[in-house]
């Protein structure tokens, strides 16, 4: 193998996550490399968190993130959980000063373990979404799927995270949605320049709510930070919860998402290492370190 780095991988509350470190080197974690990654069952993976070497005065550390069909993203808020996780463990830092393609934003480690990432401030503009058309207001635009008089999701809130996101509000089961057959349609509709990530939300009280993802890139998810995100900060929009929420992911994990009144949203929750190894960057050959668990 050439030139190789090392990686872990995670998980954040399930979200699939590689954490890889390229600190020190020029080159980039290639789309091959995550398409063979990926390919692998036991390197599959919902993102790749890269890290590099600051770029800006200020911030520790660069993160490049990739999805699972090799794709770039502006945001990963359970990824940058496992990157914190990772980093504290080797440095003993317990705060951290991060650049992403979304800009700069700060994360912490608890004495709990759990990990908070400030998730910088959302966007409601049509064109800072983006959506391909005007919309004046945001918490609710015309899209829908299913039979025209009788949609089966509609009227979605849309939310940038510094990453696309609608939210479809439903009051019963959210899995008794076909998420799987309308993901993907609606991740690819035409309103979404950019595409986008795509949540069916279930409120189950003001301060607690149920949600499943279809993430852009990487499809059915257990969890997705950014999207825990955008639903609080949309829900919260449309008066159907408050700014502090719990919420129940499809993988039984609970994140806690606050909006704060400076208008910044902090996302709390755990993050878990399941073993090491090093892989190529330019192709995603890999191994695994023999005195890796699992
Ligand atoms: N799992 C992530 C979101 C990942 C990015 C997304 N798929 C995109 O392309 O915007 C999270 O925890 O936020």
């Amino acid at each position: 193998m050439a030139s190789t780095a090392p990686f872990a991988k995670m998980n954040g509350i399930g979200n699939e996550i590689i954490v890889a470190d390229m600190r020190g080197r020029a080159d980039q974690v290639t789309a091959a490399a995550a398409l063979a990654l990926n390919a692998d069952a036991a390197t599959r993976f919902d993102q790749i968190m890269a890290i590099h070497d600051a770029k800006t005065p200020g911030t520790a550390y660069y993160v490049d993130i990739l999805n699972s069909d090799g794709t770039s993203a502006q945001a990963c808020g359970n990824g940058m959980r496992c990157v914190v996780q990772a980093l504290a463990a080797e440095t003993g830092q317990k705060t951290f000063t991060f650049e992403t393609r979304a800009g700069i934003l700060n994360a912490r480690e608890h004495a709990d373990g759990t990990i908070s990432v400030d998730m910088g401030m959302p966007h409601f503009g049509w064109q800072e979404i983006p959506l391909a058309e005007e919309f004046r207001d945001t918490r609710m635009i015309e899209l829908q799927i299913g039979p025209i008089d009788a949609p089966v999701l509609h009227s979605p809130s849309a939310v940038s995270m510094g990453n696309p996101h609608a939210i479809f509000w439903v009051d019963r089961d959210v899995w008794s949605y076909e998420l799987e057959r309308f993901g993907p349609l609606l991740e690819n509709h035409p309103i979404f320049p950019e595409r986008a990530n795509i949540t069916i939300a279930e409120v189950t009280s003001p301060e607690s709510m149920i949600i499943r993802t279809w993430e852009r890139g990487a499809g059915l998810t257990k969890a997705c930070g950014s999207a825990a995100c955008a639903s609080v900060v949309a829900a919260a929009r449309t008066r159907r919860t408050g700014r502090s929420v719990s919420l129940l992911t499809p993988g039984g994990g609970t994140l806690h998402v606050e909006w704060r009144e400076d208008d910044h949203v902090i996302l709390t929750g755990a993050a878990e290492w399941e073993f090491s190894g090093s892989f190529d960057p330019s192709t995603g050959t890999w191994a695994r370190d023999t005195e890796s668990a699992a």
